[in-house]
């Protein structure tokens, strides 16, 4: 049998960002909203707050339950307004000075920063800004809009910020902290990460309780309600005078994350006007149209695989069983492991539920395979249990290709469908049959007629290899 790359780590991280604007105990409800945010970054988390005079922040390595644990920071971060993150790095590695929300003092007094997403130029623009006499603090590619901001000529903090997002090429979903102009929100003129507008009832009068996150989830948590998404390209500046929307960049279409409907974003939430679990349980349903077989149980990898699972089993009418048992104390706190023990990986996280796998023709459903350790193991143990067929059906094409826009995928050397062939993965996974959703197939679950339908409305990058926003560190190009 073929051998794969073994991985310690998941394979797909991103971040998430928060921000309350105008209501008591802000920093309390960011660190709710953070922990309902917690899939989205688990590296470390950070609250940067405003009292109306000064700035506030703690900030750690680790998990929003472990940074936040000690009552006494809370109170440490006073303030009717306060903005914060979970990260994993795109661009940095995982140390204390690289941990969001940024913080920094320049001309117009102090500006919190914190940012989902990943810029495709700021390499680029930050060796042009360290040979103009920029001292950078952090490795961060997010530390690149902070300078661009403090040398701006403009004379408004909003000005500057949108002179500097005209200069910055890639992914961003932004929220920033200001003394004078409040909190103020931006997406990147596609739109690839989400970034949501939501209300707490309650504050109506003061013209308070605006809240901005990257998923409705958050919202969800701290009782507020969903206004909207703000659009790709906007900018939202919240503050006493209510939400004031510009639009810099015009129309230059949308191009969402796919990926976000498929594995990232949590189930419960609602994203540019659609539930992720009901386009998670719709592709499911169109993987079980495209590529149906003869089985006896419809066994979901968990945890992302379980509503297209549920659509699978839905559609093919054959019963869907919990086969795979997820421990839920396995997280990235886990101390680096030694090799014996990365073999033993998957194990600690999932184990296979003989009493429904024993002489039975088993469908295992999952959102994606990168690097193939995962359901190489999943196999091993379903076969192990006595399974009599194994076959797998995945959520989302094949993934070939690296995501330069937010989320950390390995580089193309070392994802399966990059190297192999439909066969080969299938033999290396060692299953009976291998099928992936199509391109028309994820498009049409995702109520469009075929992928081209309307002009093309998501990004698909990391399966497709067709880049919407211009690679430039990667190409080598030098912006002027
Ligand atoms: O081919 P691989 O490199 O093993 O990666 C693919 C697996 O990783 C992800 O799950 P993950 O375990 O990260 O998280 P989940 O519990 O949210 O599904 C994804 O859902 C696949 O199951
Ligand atoms: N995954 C992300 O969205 C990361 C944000 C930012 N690029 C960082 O490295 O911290
Ligand atoms: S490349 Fe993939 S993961 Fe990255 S933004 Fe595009 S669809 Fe999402
Ligand atoms: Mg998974």
């Amino acid at each position: 049998m073929m051998s794969l790359p073994e991985s310690s780590s998941r394979p797909y991280e991103e971040c998430g960002v928060f921000g309350v604007w105008g209501v008591p105990d802000a920093a309390a409800l960011t660190a709710l909203g953070l922990h309902a945010l917690q899939h989205r970054g688990q590296e470390s988390a950070g609250i940067v707050s405003f009292d109306g005079n000064a700035f506030h922040q703690h900030k750690g390595l680790g998990l929003v339950g472990e940074v936040f644990a000690d009552g006494d920071v809370m109170s440490a971060l006073p303030g009717h307004v306060a903005i914060g993150h979970n990260r994993y790095a795109t661009a940095g590695g995982t140390h204390v000075r690289n941990v969001q929300p940024l913080y920094a003092d320049y001309a117009f007094g102090g500006l919190a920063v914190a940012h989902n997403g990943n810029l495709t130029n700021a390499k680029t623009l930050r060796q042009a800004l360290v040979r103009r006499g920029c001292i950078f603090h952090s490795a961060m590619d997010t530390e690149v809009f902070v300078h661009l901001i403090a040398i701006s000529l403009y004379n408004t903090v909003i000005d500057r910020l949108m002179d500097a997002a005209k200069q910055v090429k890639g992914a961003y979903s932004l929220i920033t902290l200001t003394p004078d102009d409040g909190m103020i929100g931006l997406r990147d003129p596609l739109g690839v990460r989400p970034l949501v507008l939501g209300r707490m009832p309650g504050y109506e009068e003061d013209n308070g309780g605006w809240v901005l996150a990257s998923e409705t989830c958050a919202l969800d948590i701290i009782d507020a309600e969903y206004v909207r998404d703000v659009e790709p390209g906007e900018i939202v500046v919240i503050n006493a005078d209510g939400v004031k929307s510009l639009k810099p960049f015009g129309d230059k279409g949308r191009r969402f994350c796919v990926f976000e409907y498929i594995y990232f974003a949590r189930p419960d939430s609602i994203l540019e006007g659609k539930s992720v679990y009901d386009a998670r349980t719709q592709i499911g349903r169109e993987l079980a149209r495209e590529s149906a077989i003869d089985a006896d149980v419809i066994v979901p990898v968990p945890d992302s695989g379980v509503p297209s699972a549920l659509g699978y089993a839905a559609e093919s009418g054959i019963p869907f069983e919990l086969g795979i048992i997820r421990n839920h104390y396995v997280g990235r706190t886990f101390i680096e492991p030694t090799d014996q023990i990365r073999n033993l990986g998957v194990r600690m996280k999932h184990s296979a539920n003989r009493s429904v796998l024993e002489g039975r023709r088993v469908v295992l459903v999952d959102d994606s395979i990168v690097r193939g350790t995962t359901s190489r193991k999943i196999v091993d143990m379903v076969r192990a249990a006595g399974a009599k067929e194994v076959h797998m059906r995945i959520t989302s094409p094949p993934t070939k290709h690296s995501c330069f826009y937010g989320i950390d995928t390995p580089e193309e050397s070392k994802l399966l469908a990059a190297q192999h062939s439909l066969e080969d993965m299938r033999k290396a996974i060692g299953v009976d049959t291998l099928a992936f959703v199509s391109f028309d197939g994820l498009y049409q679950a995702l109520g469009y007629s075929d992928r081209n339908d309307g002009g093309r409305n998501y990004c698909d990058a990391c399966f497709s290899g067709e880049y919407p926003i211009t690679l430039v560190d990667k190409m080598g190009k030098l912006v002027q």
